[in-house]
């Protein structure tokens, strides 16, 4: 399988997670891409690829600095993701109650809208926790590769 891993932050703690399943990935997978939302097109988002979303929440429950042009140019263009399969891990912080992950799932709705399809459990990473969040991550990982394998089989 091959995999993309987009990460979306303001602080970076996204791209250390997303920097970490890219390397899990790496230790079965030949083919994984990780990269800033910042400097990916929507427009090559590939069915090809399973695509993995990290990215936290800012402001009021908003996106992070580099999510943000790529959500403009998502919605300046929304490509069609009929066949994509995804998956999101969100980064928040409880303290926030109203808006605690919401900017993942900003992103998750537009993949939604436009026909993607989300795998396994939605992700999460509480700043208010006591837990790393490339231990969260990495725990969560699995689970996504055994749907993420289970859908490939089942679409043969
Ligand atoms: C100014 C500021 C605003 C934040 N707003 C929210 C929010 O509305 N909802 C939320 O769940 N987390 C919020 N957070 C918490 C971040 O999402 C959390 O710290 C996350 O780990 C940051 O990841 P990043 O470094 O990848 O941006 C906020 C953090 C800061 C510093």
């Amino acid at each position: 399988m091959k995999f993309t891993v987009l990460f979306g932050t303001e602080s970076g703690n996204s791209e250390l997670i997303a920097e970490d399943l890219g390397a899990k990935l790496l230790e079965t997978e030949s083919d994984v891409i990780v990269s800033d939302m910042q400097d990916f097109d929507p427009a090559d988002l590939s069915p090809e690829r399973f695509t993995i979303i990290v990215c936290s929440s800012h402001g009021d429950g908003g996106l992070p600095d580099t999510a943000i042009s790529f959500a403009e140019a998502f919605d300046a263009a929304p490509p069609n993701l009929r066949g994509l399969r995804y998956a999101v891990f969100g980064l928040g912080d409880s303290f926030y109650k109203d808006t605690y992950s919401q900017g993942s799932e900003k992103i998750d709705r537009r993949f939604q809208a436009q026909g993607g399809e989300r795998l396994g459990e939605y992700g999460r990473h509480d700043a208010s926790s006591w837990d790393l969040g490339s231990d969260v991550a990495l725990a969560w990982l699995p689970g996504i590769l055994e749907a993420a394998r289970a859908s490939e089989g089942a679409s043969v």
